[in-house]
């Protein structure tokens, strides 16, 4: 999307002064606290922060897996109050399920999720095509009556972003989807996740240590302090689309790289130590 489009999209994630502690207000763990922020229409915008700082809370509150004590999010203008499936979420274990096999494992979003699951059973073929087209999209065609275990790590995340996919949410949620591959199956899938949201214009939120990672993929990076998390820093990132990975070895690119690890580095600076006041 072209940064003119962008800007005139409206706001799909809207967080406003939310507040969250696990335990109970005034007793556990302060995790967010006035956490406030934005995600346009069709935008990619990624979080990094401290270890601690409350990413994955963010993500869990976003798709309405815990509530806030204090604050307001909306998605796609409705108020957050449960569970969305207008969600799709992908995380760094794949947890395709070993046994069944790579295609039904895909499908099975369109078991759960309204209208398809209604859809499903009358329209098998239709369903079908639609998650060999996917695996076809991510470079895995031919690879849906393998098993799980049958796939490389690489494979299987690439799988598990099918799956996240199939039932063309609005939004996709990644949580250090990429972590626990090796450098170059990671460069491998930072192309297909930026071809994926270049063809189907969804909305994504991702998490991650990895600043290259961050700043490659996203119209916006999101800086949080520590915990409790709040956004310190809001960085467009304006390299022009498609992004090739030569990108990255750029000394523009690295530029922008260092200054969010400065950033970083002044929040996790910050760090309250165990035992300290929350
Ligand atoms: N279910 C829970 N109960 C109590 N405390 C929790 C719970 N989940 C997270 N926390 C605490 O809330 C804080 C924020 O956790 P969260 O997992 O959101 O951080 P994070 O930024 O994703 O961490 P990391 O970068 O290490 O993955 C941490 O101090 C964590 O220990």
């Amino acid at each position: 999307m072209a940064p003119a489009e962008q800007s005139a999209a409206r706001n799909f994630v809207d967080i406003s002064d939310v507040t969250l502690s696990y335990g109970g207000e005034g007793g556990g763990v302060l995790a967010v606290e006035d956490l406030t922020m934005s995600v346009r229409e069709g935008e990619f915008a990624a979080v990094v922060g401290p270890s601690g700082c409350g990413k994955s809370t963010l993500m869990k509150l976003t798709t309405g897996l815990v509530v806030p004590q204090k604050g307001r999010i909306t998605v796609d203008g409705n108020r957050v109050k449960g569970p969305l499936d207008i969600v799709g979420m992908a995380f760094q274990n794949p947890s395709l399920l070993p046994w069944r096999r790579t295609l039904q494992n895909i499908m099975l979003p369109l078991e759960i999720v309204s209208p398809h699951a209604e859809r499903l059973r009358k329209n098998k073929a239709e369903y079908v095509a639609r998650a060999e087209a996917m695996l076809e999209l991510v470079g895995l065609g031919g690879f849906g009556p393998r098993y799980p275990w049958q796939l490389s790590g690489g494979m299987q995340q690439r799988a598990n972003l099918c799956r996240a996919l199939i039932h063309e949410p609005g939004l996709l949620m990644l949580d250090e989807p990429f972590g626990a591959l090796d450098a170059f199956t990671r460069e491998e899938l930072w192309g297909v996740i930026r071809d994926l949201h270049q063809k189907k214009k969804f909305t994504v939120v991702l998490v991650t240590h990895d600043l290259r990672e961050a700043v490659y993929l996203a119209d916006r990076v999101f800086v949080m302090s520590a915990r409790p998390g709040k956004v310190v820093l809001e960085r467009k990132i304006d390299f022009e689309r498609p992004r090739p990975i030569d990108l990255t070895y750029t000394g523009e690119f690295n530029d922008v790289v260092h200054e969010l690890r400065e950033k970083i580095a002044e929040a996790r600076a910050d760090t309250p130590q165990i035992g300290t006041k929350s």
